[in-house]
């Protein structure tokens, strides 16, 4: 990476889910330097003062400042979170209109700053807003990161966790296709401790095959769950962000579901979705295709027509 090593993330957002990931930066000593910019300065400011008052708590420094987009020249990693979020009954999808806009305007500045980094990029709809982000920006499909399924992958391990009782971290299993509604689990790969979920849940007293399909919708519907409750997400997306942040910067080759450029993969061409990558510090080094069953196959395809549907009414355009 660039100056001897100083990592430096710029996050452009300073709302719920970026000011979340700039507190998750700082907890686990991710970086040197951290830049936050908002069209809201004064809220930009009070962040940083807040955060700055935790420094001595943290496991090390991390010059954090407010900045402006000159300051994205050198950075490693700019993590767009800005932008509209859903209201209580909206979808993701219903955002991209106003957040296509500010995008052009937000990624213009970040390339005129000679900005020659990774972006990574959670605000929704996250698969469109990467393929815009790669559209407007130029650089090639492997430096440019949707946070894609991070989330939904992480909420489904969590829910098999607790479910057969064991540690998230050992259970195996992946989200894919669009960050929204049209998600899907990957059943026939998922596993608990080498043994696969579905033969696991048959073949134990009071645990059920139905019980466990049941949870992808319950992921698709936890953000919906959350927003009614406390009006935004953030801890878990803060979270993820990191997790990819971590797997750029330490060159890690790490599997991580997130929303990648497609060329023939899962036969499918010229859009982002969640699928499994491997990420490095070149940022998507492989998308990972996964044996599919037969209905899998024809859930993925469907997600990926509900996105190509999207981008191309949001653009005027066909892709394909
Ligand atoms: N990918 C994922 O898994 C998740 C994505 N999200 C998405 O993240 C996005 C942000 O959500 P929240 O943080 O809850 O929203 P928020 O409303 O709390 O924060 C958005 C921030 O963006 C700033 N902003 C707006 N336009 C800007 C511009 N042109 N330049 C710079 N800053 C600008 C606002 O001033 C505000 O501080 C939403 O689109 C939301 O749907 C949220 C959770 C999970
Ligand atoms: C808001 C959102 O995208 C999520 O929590 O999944």
């Amino acid at each position: 990476m660039k100056r001897n090593h100083v990592h430096r993330v710029v996050v452009v957002g300073a709302g719920a889910v970026g000011s979340g990931y700039a507190f998750s930066l700082i907890n686990q000593a991710v970086v040197e330097e951290l830049v936050i910019i908002d069209l809201d300065e004064r809220k930009a400011e009070g962040d940083v003062m807040d955060l700055n008052h935790g420094k001595a708590f943290a496991p090390h420094p991390t010059k954090t400042w407010v900045g402006t987009y000159e300051d994205c020249r050198d950075a490693d990693i700019v993590c767009i979170t800005a932008g509209a979020n859903q209201k209580p009954g909206e979808s993701r999808l219903d955002l991209v209109g106003k957040n296509t806009a500010i995008f052009k305007n937000i990624v213009g500045q970040v390339m005129g700053s000679g900005f020659d980094g990774i972006f990574l990029i959670a605000t929704n709809p996250v698969d469109i807003l990467t393929y815009a982000t790669q559209q407007f920006s130029g650089l090639s499909s492997e430096r440019v990161i949707g946070s894609g399924t991070i989330l939904d992958t992480a909420r489904l391990r969590f829910m098999l966790s607790d479910y057969f009782d064991t540690a998230a971290q050992n259970a195996h299993a992946y989200i894919i296709g669009e960050h929204g509604d049209t998600s899907l689990a990957v059943w026939s790969q998922a596993n608990v401790g080498g043994r696969n979920v579905l033969d696991l849940a048959e073949k134990q007293e009071r645990k059920s095959v139905d019980e466990v399909k049941k949870m992808i919708k319950d992921v698709r519907g936890a953000a919906y769950e959350i927003i009614e409750r406390k009006g935004a997400t953030s801890h878990g997306i803060a979270m993820g962000l990191t997790r990819i942040t971590n797997a750029i910067l330490k060159n890690e080759n790490s599997v991580l579901t997130v929303s990648a450029y497609l060329e023939g993969q899962y036969g499918e061409h010229n859009l982002c979705i969640g699928v499994p990558a491997v990420i490095n510090r070149e940022g998507i080094r492989e998308v990972i295709e996964l044996p599919l069953d037969e209905e899998e196959t024809d859930n993925f395809r469907h997600s990926a027509d509900t996105l190509r549907r999207v981008w191309e009414n949001a653009n005027g355009q066909t892709t394909n």
